[in-house]
């Protein structure tokens, strides 16, 4: 009898001895900004990302983690519409930014990309000064006052934990940075127009290991002000640096959890399998 119910309930897509086993994730004391409900993900015929439900908290870094191709990139870049570039992508489901359903026709795609600011693994200055860099989006909004751009760029450069580097020399090619300091130079351009959220998809992934260090500091600090996604395949940074962390696999959320717990006491078998390392 026991078995039979036991088995129904698996059936059903409820795994009794994973909720007996690890802590679930209470969100009760953190304010909500992104949430992620019933969505799927197709390329063409080939589905991504299946049945997604997530709640991502405020003012916290939440990273995404699990095997190359489980869908950490294509669930985060939903969250600034970057797969709209994607001629062949359907969704179904809601993704929602502050209770504003993301995906809406009236959602003006240029504003949210302003509110949802994303940083990608290679650093993408532009060709231009390290003042322009950071000075690009207040243009484009047509800001050109000098002394407000002034004060942008050095509160940006500030927050990105780059100031000291280039305060000398801020009239010079970004190009001639490295790499470490063009990713934090990328930061400080997203950080310049004051978005809600900021998305990095491996954002220290071709970096040198002090510069590594020096992004996930930042990223530390960042949340302050602002709410962190961030996709890695590094699992100590993962460790390291996000509240909350979601792992996937094969396009399914299989866990997501505060990250101490889900790292100490996963309650999927899955998640166990892969943060030990017994695949991926
Ligand atoms: N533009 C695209 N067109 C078709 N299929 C795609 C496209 N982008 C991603 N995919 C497929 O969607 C699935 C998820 O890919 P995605 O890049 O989101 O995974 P990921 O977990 O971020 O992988 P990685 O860690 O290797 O970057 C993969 O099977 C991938 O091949």
């Amino acid at each position: 009898m026991e078995a039979v119910k036991e088995q129904k309930n698996v059936s059903r897509g409820i795994d009794i001895e994973s909720m007996q086993r690890g802590p679930r994730v209470n969100l009760d004391n953190e304010t909500l900004c992104l949430e992620v409900k019933d969505f799927n993900l197709f390329y063409g015929d080939k589905q991504a990302l299946h049945n997604i439900n997530m709640q991502i908290p405020k003012n916290r870094v939440t990273a995404f983690i699990g095997p190359s191709g489980c869908g950490k990139s294509t669930l985060l870049r939903c969250f600034n519409r970057m797969n709209d570039l994607i001629d062949s992508v359907r969704m179904e489901g809601q993704l929602l930014l502050d209770d504003m359903d993301i995906n809406s026709p009236s959602v003006n795609v240029a504003d949210l990309r302003r509110q949802v600011g994303m940083v990608f693994q290679k650093p993408n200055p532009f060709p231009k000064s390290i003042y322009e860099n950071v000075a690009y989006g207040l243009r484009l909004q047509g800001v050109n006052d000098r002394s407000t751009l002034d004060k942008v760029v050095e509160k940006s450069l500030k927050g990105a934990a780059l100031w000291d580097e280039v305060k000398d020399r801020l009239h010079e090619s970004a190009m001639g940075m490295s790499g470490g300091q063009q990713q934090r130079l990328v930061i400080a351009r997203a950080i310049a127009i004051e978005p809600e959220v900021l998305l990095l998809d491996e954002p220290a992934s071709a970096l040198d290991p002090l510069s590594t260090l020096k992004i996930e500091e930042l990223i530390y600090e960042l949340k302050e002000k602002y709410t962190i996604v961030i996709v890695t395949h590094n699992m100590q940074q993962a460790a390291r640096v996000s509240d909350y962390t979601a792992f996937m696999y094969m396009g399914e959320l299989i866990e997501f959890g505060a990250t101490d717990e889900l790292f100490t006491n996963p309650n999927k078998k899955q998640t166990e399998d892969y943060i030990t390392g017994r695949y991926g």
